[in-house]
């Protein structure tokens, strides 16, 4: 809806009404277009003012309106009526104006914004373009490399930095929409020669087709097979080429083929799914919106490594002050050192000053006495972890939360160390913690419904989408990555190279192919996971460990000194740090592995590495769901695409194996069980069965056969 009304004598002021965000909704793109015929209609009024009301413009349009049969006024005539009205319209910007809502402003003759709102033009992120002239309106203000960079991306900006591209003309510390309303009174006159944007050229570099040229090469390279950054470029490429008319035909035409593609509704599925882990709830049936968090003031960071350093920072960013603790003086001044260029870096691509003075340094583990939360990030040894709990539950005030950064242990043995168990939960970040935004919120069967609201709370106010799970080994996230793993190196036993393995994973989708990312996090972090389980038995290449298959190939080279990036080489070679070649090395020693072993190698094709990769991870992903782990197939999706450089575009794993069809990953599985009947991560799980059983459902209707599932075990 939009509620008209007259204000200041002469001002049509028209407030755009769809909490929480005056999303662009049906009966609100309805609203606009009767208001602004009634503001034009009006002798009295001068001029219009649009803005949103609880101090939010626009977040665009309705993403919930986009799976459905699709009815009101359009966008692109409502905007376009709204540029060509004969009297001056001003947008006043508070809050965000985002997507159709930025485009709808860019329709207005001007736009006058608070210092504090943020605009840009994020359809990019959701598998689409900005398709109400936001492609071609854009470039005309800012030029085509600024608009480029922003339409690709989706990046949201500042007002400042909008006002230094001229999408905004004035930016105000004041009610924005007090002077919009000032400003539209002061130009009701003016003529609106050249404020319509359409009808300015689009400015075009002297090198314009090397500069689509390189944004074409860019956005393929980073895209991973998304197509909606393509077609971005392609829309803009139109607007530098073609007469505005003509652009704008173009956008409409690459908007057809994105708006019904499989990746639009897989990044529109990934937008609520983002959203909708942050309603958890645990297997007791306490949740989200009755369990309060506790305000968190002062923290504690124990263990100043590669993790401790990142929590530290992200919490200083939050605006939290932390005591970062290192027990010996020389790793605590390094680890000074090296937080203070990372919040000096993080201040100076953010503006704003470093928030040093929120951290103070000790070596004392005694400082942390009057904190309200501590983080442990010690190194990952359960005694180690298990003796700083005792002495953490006996230094720290009684109410204070502990909470330990772990990637796989069990939360319940170290809050049974302390006196407090109820007020103990996981919170594992992934590297880099200043930058990657996943948390997961582990609880433990004691956690009690505060600590783990008070830990989400947390991960919110430090910019992390925290995703409640369960306790288990490796928890959702690594548990998973377990079979996916061990698919990869029966892979190699059966005939594949680590680049054919790592080809396939990577030309579907993925940041990093299972080769190349054991090689990042090294081969040694593995054996000592795999020593912690027993699994580990040095010199022994048996294949059959604790009564099912085994491939030794990661101990073997662990024991090779082969520790990957590390050490040069692993199950590649690196001459500098970071490229990955093929190792000739490795090919040998994989034939004289399979020659020892008797295996003769086949041919492997992409599709059965696929398959066994990703079915298996998608099997685990339906035993998490079935144990309770995870609440729902959106947690798992929503750990996926933050953590593990799952593709974006397709969703998630869950969303994946619904979009292939269960059917067809209970098929291929069991036909890989025929297989390799002693690989039991190929059983296909009951939960998967039982969904098939029921005519494979949506995934949104998953959570009740779950439910069902869970009173039958
Ligand atoms: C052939 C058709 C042609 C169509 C023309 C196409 C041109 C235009 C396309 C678009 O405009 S696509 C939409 C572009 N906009 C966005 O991508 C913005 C998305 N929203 C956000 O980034 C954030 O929500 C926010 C606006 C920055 C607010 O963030 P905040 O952290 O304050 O709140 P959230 O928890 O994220 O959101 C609250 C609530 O609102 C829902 N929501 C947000 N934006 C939209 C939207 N555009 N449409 C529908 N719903 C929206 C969000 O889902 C939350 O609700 P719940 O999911 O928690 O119930």
């Amino acid at each position: 809806m939009a509620q008209y009304s007259r204000v200041s004598g002469n001002v049509g002021l028209i407030t755009l009404q769809n909490p929480p965000v005056n999303a662009l909704s049906a009966a609100v793109r309805q609203g606009i277009v009767d208001t602004v015929k009634r503001a034009l209609g009006d002798p009295e009024v001068k001029s219009v003012v649009i803005c949103g009301q609880n101090g939010v413009f626009c977040g665009g349009a309705d993403i919930r309106e986009f799976g459905t049969h699709m009815t009101g006024p359009p966008l692109v005539p409502m905007i376009h009526a709204i540029e060509m009205a004969d009297k001056p319209v001003v947008a006043a910007i508070e809050g965000v104006a985002l997507g159709g809502g930025l485009e709808l402003a860019l329709g207005c003759h001007y736009r006058i914004a608070h210092t504090k709102a943020k605009v840009g033009l994020p359809e990019v992120t959701l598998g689409l373009l900005p398709a109400a002239g936001g492609t071609q309106r854009l470039p005309r203000l800012t030029g085509l490399p600024a608009a480029i960079a922003l339409i690709t991306t989706g990046r949201q900006i500042t007002t400042a930095e909008a006002l230094k591209l001229s999408i905004v003309d004035q930016v105000t510390d004041y009610s924005a929409v007090d002077t919009a309303v000032k400003f539209a009174k002061s130009v009701a006159e003016r003529s609106l020669d050249g404020r319509r944007v359409s009808e300015r050229p689009c400015p075009c570099p002297p090198d314009v087709d090397a500069l689509f040229e390189a944004a074409m090469q860019k956005v393929r390279q980073s895209a991973r097979g998304a197509i909606a950054p393509v077609a971005c470029v392609q829309a803009l490429q139109a607007a530098a080429t073609m007469p505005y008319a003509l652009g704008m035909q173009r956008e409409k035409e690459l908007m057809a083929t994105l708006f019904t593609s499989g990746q639009a509704r897989a990044l529109q599925y990934s937008f609520f799914a983002q959203r909708a882990v942050g309603r958890w709830s645990l297997p007791s049936g306490a949740r989200w919106d009755g369990s309060k968090p506790r305000p968190i003031r002062k923290t504690a960071v124990i263990g100043l490594g590669t993790m401790g350093r990142g929590i530290t920072v992200s919490l200083a960013q939050a605006g939290l002050s932390v005591i970062a603790v290192e027990a010996q003086e020389k790793p605590l001044k390094e680890a000074q050192q090296a937080i203070s260029g990372m919040l000096q870096r993080g201040a100076k691509r953010r503006g704003g000053a470093p928030p040093l003075d929120l951290i103070t340094y000790s070596a004392n583990l005694q400082a942390v006495a009057d904190v309200d939360l501590v983080i442990e990030a010690v190194f990952e040894d359960v005694a180690l972890k298990k003796q700083l709990f005792q002495h953490l539950s006996a230094i720290c005030k009684p109410e204070a939360f502990l909470c330990t950064n772990t990637s796989a242990l069990d939360i319940d043995l170290l809050a049974s160390q302390s006196r407090h168990p109820e007020l103990v939960v996981g919170m594992h970040f992934f590297a880099p913690a200043h930058v990657m935004k996943l948390l997961e919120v582990v609880h433990g069967s004691r956690s009690s419904p505060e600590a783990v609201a008070t830990a989400m709370n947390l991960g919110k106010q430090m910019g992390k989408v925290g995703v409640a799970v369960g306790n288990c080994h490796g928890f959702v996230g690594n548990r998973m990555l377990k079979p996916y793993l061990e698919q990869g190196l029966f892979l190699l036993e059966e005939g594949a190279t680590p680049e054919m393995v790592d080809g396939a994973l990577e030309e579907f989708g993925f940041a990093m192919g299972l080769f190349r990312m054991s090689d990042l996090s090294g081969i040694d972090v593995g054996w000592r996971v795999r020593k912690g389980e027993g699994l580990v038995q040095p010199g022994a290449s048996v294949r059959v460990r604790q009564g099912r298959r085994y491939s030794p190939l990661g101990d073997l080279l662990y024991e090779q000194g082969r520790f990957g990036q590390k050490t040069g080489r692993g199950w590649y070679r690196y001459d500098n740090r970071h490229e990955a070649k093929p190792d000739p090395w490795l090919n040998n020693f994989l034939e004289d592995y399979r020659a020892r072993h008797g295996l003769a190698a086949r041919r492997i094709e992409c599709q059965e590495v696929l398959e066994r990769c990703l079915y298996t991870l998608i099997n685990e992903g339906f035993r998490i769901l079935e144990e309770g782990i995870a609440a729902g197939p959106e947690d798992i999706d929503v750990i996926y695409v933050l953590g593990y450089g799952w593709p974006k575009h397709r969703g998630g794993p869950m969303y994946y194996a619904s979009m292939v069809g269960l059917i067809k990953v209970l098929e291929r599985l069991e036909h890989y069980l025929r297989a390799h009947p002693d690989v039991p991560s190929l059983q296909p799980c009951s939960l998967l069965r039982r969904l098939v059983a029921s005519g494979s459902p949506p995934i949104h209707k998953w959570r009740k056969i779950i439910k069902k599932t869970q009173s039958h075990l």
